[in-house]
């Protein structure tokens, strides 16, 4: 039976959250988001009979091969009455006269006063059958059809198809917003450390990180707001969740996490009234990691919204990491609107073994088989380096078993397809 702080149930914890409440977007705004209802087309694609080619609408008795009378340089809208014998001049895209029976590419015409002729070699063109160059109305989606579907992620496709079908809001789920607050009075941001500093590792990526996140072939939506870098303080602390409460939706923290009079998270989420979701993971590395939500804020509330989630990250550079992509992966999914992210298994290969687990080791697959690093070290971020996942590892696991694999955020590859 799982423990209370087992990975799994934490991740479940996460994975559990309600979406943030739906807004609806401008298509020009809503690009990266999930959208969160079916949305149908308000006319049909195309919505009028148009010109497939840049020519003359001609109404033609059946074999006859011309020459048409042109009585109109051609109209947009094509509000025009041909007669038998008669052409319209005609552009791409333009409607096309009720009473015409095709469309003449130019190409295979010539006009001498005031008369379309065909081209000696093009008396026999496929232009003069019914309906040639003429595009049908809603050929493409008639009036009322679903032209897309409830928890797709927006893209060029997607918004392309909305404006066409007349469409100009989406309704969509916003975009976590996300602040970062990093701590460690050691911790310097350049240059060479001196004994007991440490260089940053987190502050050069995991902003930028939000911005492009993926769980294998799913896409994340979130983006970062602000970040910040505080003293090892309770107050600066204290003061940074209130500020979150009222600027974000997730707060990350880096640092802080453990439980000696010198690590002030605990300490400033309980003064700030948080609600402990996961105190800490039954995991190495990224013990420490803790997931929390604030009090709502009356803004918040009044928005239908809940308060803001803390993701409290262990200072050690890969498990921060760790306790990201077990708890702050799956927030950010159910918050988004992309909901469940997928499960991924994997074969163990002979490196993947611990004496006591679960471990989250750093790990590749190689000609189908998982392989971890040897740098696997809580403060170690070399086992990164070509890595696309953690391999879930525990002390039973045997090379041939299949093991839960998470993707790394920014791995770019389908795990379902292998590397
Ligand atoms: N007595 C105990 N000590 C520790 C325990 C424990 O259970 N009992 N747990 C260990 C584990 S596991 C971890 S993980 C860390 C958790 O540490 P904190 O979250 O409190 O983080 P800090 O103490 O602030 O830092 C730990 C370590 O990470 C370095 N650090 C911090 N920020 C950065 C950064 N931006 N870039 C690179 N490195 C960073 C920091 O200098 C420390 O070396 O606690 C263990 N101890
Ligand atoms: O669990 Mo700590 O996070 O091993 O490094």
């Amino acid at each position: 039976m799982p423990t209370d702080n087992s990975w799994t149930r934490s991740r479940d914890i996460a994975a559990a959250q309600h979406p943030l409440p739906t807004a609806q977007k401008p298509l020009t705004e809503a690009y990266g988001h999930v959208l969160a209802k079916d949305t149908s087309a308000l006319i049909a694609v195309s919505h009028y009979v148009s010109a497939a080619m840049d020519g003359y609408a001609i109404n033609t008795p059946e074999s006859f091969t011309g020459p048409w009378k042109l009585v109109s340089e051609g109209r947009r809208d094509g509000n025009l009455e041909l007669a038998a014998g008669e052409a319209a001049g005609i552009l791409t895209g333009s409607a096309v006269p009720e009473t015409a029976t095709s469309v003449l590419r130019i190409e295979h015409t010539r006009i001498e006063d005031g008369l379309i002729y065909l081209l000696p070699n093009h008396t026999q063109t496929r232009d003069l059958e019914p309906e040639a160059n003429i595009r049908g109305a809603g050929a493409e989606v008639v009036a009322g059809q679903r032209i897309l579907t409830a928890r797709t992620l927006i893209g060029p496709a997607e918004l392309a198809a909305a404006a066409v079908a007349g469409v100009d809001y989406l309704e969509c789920y916003p975009k976590p917003r996300i602040g970062f607050v990093f701590t460690g009075d050691e911790v310097i941001t350049e240059g060479l450390p001196g004994p007991g500093e440490v260089r940053d590792a987190f502050s050069p990526y995991f902003a930028q990180l939000m911005c492009e996140l993926r769980h294998g072939s799913q896409r994340i939506p979130a983006e970062t707001i602000y970040q910040a870098r505080i003293d090892d303080d309770l107050d600066s602390m204290s003061a940074e969740l209130v500020r979150a409460a009222s600027e974000v939706d997730v707060l990350i923290t880096t640092g802080g996490t453990g439980f000696s009079s010198a690590d002030y998270l605990r300490r400033a989420l309980a003064q700030e009234g948080a609600q402990i979701l996961v105190p800490e993971i039954s995991m190495r590395p990224g013990h420490p990691t803790v997931l929390a939500q604030l009090p709502a804020t009356e803004q918040q509330r009044l928005a239908g919204r809940g308060g803001t989630f803390v993701v409290g990250l262990p200072g050690n550079p890969l498990a921060a990491l760790a306790g990201f992509a077990t708890v702050g992966m799956p927030l950010l999914a159910a918050l988004s609107g992309v909901g469940q992210l997928t499960e991924h298994h994997g074969v163990a290969g002979e490196t993947c073994q611990t004496k006591k687990g679960p471990r989250l080791m750093p790990a590749r697959d190689q000609q189908g088989v998982i392989q971890a690093s040897t740098f696997y070290g809580s403060a170690m971020l070399r086992g990164l380096l070509g890595a696309q996942y953690f391999a879930v590892v525990s002390e039973e696991t045997n090379p041939g078993d299949l093991i839960p694999l998470l993707p790394l955020p920014w791995a770019n590859f389908d795990p379902q397809r292998g590397a």
